[in-house]
């Protein structure tokens, strides 16, 4: 089943195109990983997958729902991970957690439940604390309880990983794997491109606007004549056209 679709996707702002003729279809259990270089238009794809901008044209299609017609059905089942959250600094970290559970009406005893499985597995012990007073990375935890929380049909997460320790970044991956393997669907962006080797079922490179290549690592390595290439050889090989960066380094 093909549970994120989109049909000749594109986002111009002013003269740019941000994001260009983009066409992908996700399908049900996989973790895409959405990569590109710095501007490619990764964000900006997001947001428009998760109703938050609007396209200038094409389709978006989520669940099998378009998105012009039913955004907030969408929103109901989807959870979003943006690379900055933003959290009401006033609140503390558990009326926080309890102000997402009221929105989304969750059962209470489930919610707890799985909020204290979350805390345990993420090491937080600091739900009292006011989130003006929390740290980057703490604040990146919270933020992904209040979503995982929720088990939402798919994930969407911009650069998980920034932000948190070795040991909560490796039990997002597994928790991620997990939560996959039970039917959920995860599209993420990162610039670890270690990540999206080990974790990614498919991987789609973007490239000023445009979606240049998409498939498993080894369909990758097919396109670019390479069955020996590392996922990082294949991405500066399709993103730097010719760009030789050790003479760029030699040079500094
Ligand atoms: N609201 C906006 N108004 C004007 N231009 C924008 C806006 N949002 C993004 N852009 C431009 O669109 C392009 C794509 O930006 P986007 O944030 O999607 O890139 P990205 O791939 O997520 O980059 P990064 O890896 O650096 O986060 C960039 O050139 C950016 O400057």
């Amino acid at each position: 089943m093909t549970v994120i679709q989109t049909v000749d996707l594109t986002k111009r702002f002013g003269e740019l195109k941000a994001v260009d003729t983009i066409n992908l279809a996700v399908e049900k259990g996989e973790i895409y990983g959405f990569l590109g270089p710095n501007g490619a238009g990764k964000t900006t794809t997001i947001r428009m997958l998760t109703g938050t901008l609007k396209p200038t044209s094409g389709e978006v299609k989520i669940l099998g729902i378009d998105m012009r017609s039913n955004e907030i059905e969408i929103k109901k089942r989807i959870g979003v991970v943006p690379d900055e959250p933003k959290i009401y600094p006033n609140l503390k970290g558990y009326e926080f957690i309890n102000f997402i559970g009221d929105i989304y009406r969750l059962d209470k005893v489930k919610m707890n439940q799985r909020v204290e499985e979350l805390c345990e597995a993420f090491s937080i012990d600091f739900l009292q604390k006011a989130v003006s007073d929390m740290s980057h990375g703490m604040k990146q935890k919270l933020y992904l309880v209040s979503v995982l929380m929720r088990k939402p049909e798919i994930l969407f997460l911009d650069e998980p990983t920034v932000g948190l320790d070795a040991r909560s970044a490796k039990i997002l991956k597994m928790l991620l794997q997990k939560y996959t393997s039970d039917g959920s669907t995860v599209f993420m962006t990162t610039h670890v491109l270690e990540i999206a080797e080990k974790m990614c079922t498919r991987i789609g490179i973007i490239h000023k606007g445009k979606l240049i290549v998409e498939g498993t690592l080894s369909q990758l390595r097919e396109y670019v004549k390479s069955s020996q290439a590392s996922l990082e050889d294949v991405f500066l090989q399709l993103t730097t056209e010719g760009e030789d960066i050790a003479s760029i380094v030699k040079e500094l």
